[in-house]
């Protein structure tokens, strides 16, 4: 076992991707010196054990990574490129080793080389009981480019960057039969393994284009209420223009809607651009590989969201995922 201060040696990284960083770990607060021409993009989310994962749920390196990822999620929604990242962890005095704390941050460090950021600080200390880990991420977007969800406009269509639902269908299974339901089902990676939709969030910056994007962290019901309320619009959505997996198919209808409304953590993008860009933008994203989802309009309104489902469209309950 390494104390606390060996421990920090033994994760820091031996060089940094970026050269940007002036100091990473290692004195009192790192030094990164921002590139001219862009802004800084911050965000920091944390990762409770009993509330984000158990060890039930979630892979140990699957935590680190998810950790990671749903911050750079983050800085997607902005149209922000990543950069660095900092972790605090408090590791409780009971019930998790050492070891699986280096499996977390190898799995956060996997993260790190698929993002292409650099570890640059943290902090660590000791709780009484549970895990929780919380990364702070700094991206750079273009200046001026960022992509904010105060900006639908009436006549706008309505995005997604792709799926929902899989990540809450994949929990549900969890809950249910622990590690019995680990392994390859696209649901239960999608909950362990989340994709943070970068590629996306820079595609939508670098087009200069006017464009509302929110991560769907809480749902898309509740990403979609708060375009519509920083925006001062309506948005319509419609059921059936969902992007729906063959994988639902024979899935209650009820428990389709929780998830695909209602679940969370998928971290596809949502969001509202300009309708005659639509099939273009769609186009090119294809050529990448990458797919976009018509799945409803914008219309003058006061901040509320409406859902088209089998003939008539009623007002969506904006239910999502709260803490409190
Ligand atoms: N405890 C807090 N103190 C200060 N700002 C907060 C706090 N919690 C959330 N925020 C801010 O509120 C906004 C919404 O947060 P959140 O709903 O967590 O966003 P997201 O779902 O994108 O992670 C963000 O600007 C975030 O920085
Ligand atoms: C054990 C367990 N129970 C429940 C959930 C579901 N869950 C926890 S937090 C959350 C919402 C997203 O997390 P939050 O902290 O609100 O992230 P943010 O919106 O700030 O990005 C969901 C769907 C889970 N992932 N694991
Ligand atoms: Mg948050
Ligand atoms: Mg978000
Ligand atoms: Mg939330």
């Amino acid at each position: 076992m390494k104390n606390e201060f060996e421990w920090i040696r033994s994760i820091a990284p031996s060089k940094h991707r970026r050269a940007s960083v002036i100091k990473g770990i290692g004195d009192d607060a790192a030094v990164i010196r921002p590139k001219v021409g862009y802004d800084i993009v911050l965000a920091v989310d944390t990762l409770v054990e009993g509330v984000h994962f158990t060890k039930n749920t979630m892979p140990l390196k699957a935590i680190g990574y998810k950790a990671l990822a749903v911050n750079v999620s983050d800085l997607a929604a902005m149209g922000a490129e990543p950069l660095y990242y900092m972790v605090s962890i408090a590791v409780p005095k009971e019930n998790w080793e050492q070891e699986e704390i280096n499996e977390i941050y190898e799995g956060m460090g996997e993260a790190g080389e698929e993002y292409d950021m650099d570890l640059i600080g943290g902090d660590t200390i000791s709780t009484s009981r549970d895990l929780v880990i919380t990364v702070q991420v700094t991206g750079r977007v273009e200046e001026y480019r960022q992509l904010l969800r105060s900006d639908a406009e009436t006549n706008d269509i309505v995005f997604l960057t792709g799926p929902v639902g899989m990540s809450a269908a994949g929990l549900d299974e969890l809950l249910e039969k622990g590690k019995d339901a680990w392994g390859d089902d696209p649901f239960i990676q999608a909950h362990q393994w989340p994709i943070a939709h970068v590629e996306h969030g820079r595609f939508f910056a670098e087009s200069g284009e006017r464009i509302a994007l929110n991560d769907v962290s809480d749902g898309v019901a509740h990403e979609a209420k708060e375009i519509a309320e920083s925006s001062g619009v309506d948005l319509h959505l419609d059921w059936e223009k969902m992007p729906r997996l063959d994988l639902f198919q024979h899935v209650p209808l009820t428990k389709q809607r929780k998830w695909l409304l209602h679940g969370g953590e998928d971290f596809s993008l949502l969001g509202t651009m300009r309708a005659s860009l639509f099939q273009q933008m769609k186009k090119q994203l294809q050529k990448k590989g990458l797919s976009l989802y018509q799945i409803g309009e914008v219309r003058p309104g006061r901040g509320n969201v409406w859902l088209k489902h089998e003939g008539t469209e009623k007002l969506l309950y904006d239910g999502g995922y709260t803490h409190f």
